[in-house]
């Protein structure tokens, strides 16, 4: 059966992470996730994301690490590999295009959400890992 890799991104800021609610329009309507999308042939993830990322929310995003993959079934036949990155707002105006509303959330909000199944393990993955993800980005700003 065939996987399908999706890639999101955890875009930071200020301590804070971007999640966006998937609209009616969307498969999975209303649930949370984090914004991304399928890799299209001869596509490396991370430029499948920024692609992604600027259609979506039409800002451009820096990559500066990632989290462990979850592959998860939503059906026998529907099978999703969801790739997480770590980023940062590179540049550009937030507009969302796709999505119905977004929240910037701190760790001990995070599981406050009715987050679609596929992202469940990644938000654990990312309370679990918060505090190392926050000196990632110290450490990205000091030198960038
Ligand atoms: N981008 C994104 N997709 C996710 C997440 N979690 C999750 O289950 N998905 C699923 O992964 C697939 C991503 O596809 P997509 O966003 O590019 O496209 P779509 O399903 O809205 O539309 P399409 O299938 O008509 O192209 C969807 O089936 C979506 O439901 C997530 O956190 N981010």
């Amino acid at each position: 059966m065939e996987v399908v890799s999706v890639t999101c991104a955890l875009i930071f800021l200020d301590q804070k992470v971007l999640c966006a609610q998937r609209s009616e329009a969307m498969q999975l309507p209303g649930l949370w996730e984090f914004p991304g999308g399928k890799i299209e042939k001869g596509e490396s993830p991370e430029d499948c994301l920024i692609r992604e990322i600027k259609e979506e929310l039409a800002i451009s995003i820096n990559i500066i690490g990632s989290l462990r993959s979850n592959e998860h079934a939503y059906s026998d036949v529907k099978v999703i590999r969801l790739m997480p990155f770590i980023c940062v707002w590179g540049s550009g105006k937030l507009k969302l295009v796709e999505h119905q509303e977004v929240k910037w959330l701190a760790k001990e909000e995070l599981k406050s959400l009715n987050w679609a199944q596929a992202d469940i393990p990644i938000v654990e993955d990312l309370y679990v890992n918060w505090n190392n993800i926050q000196e990632q980005l110290v450490e990205y700003n000091r030198e960038n």
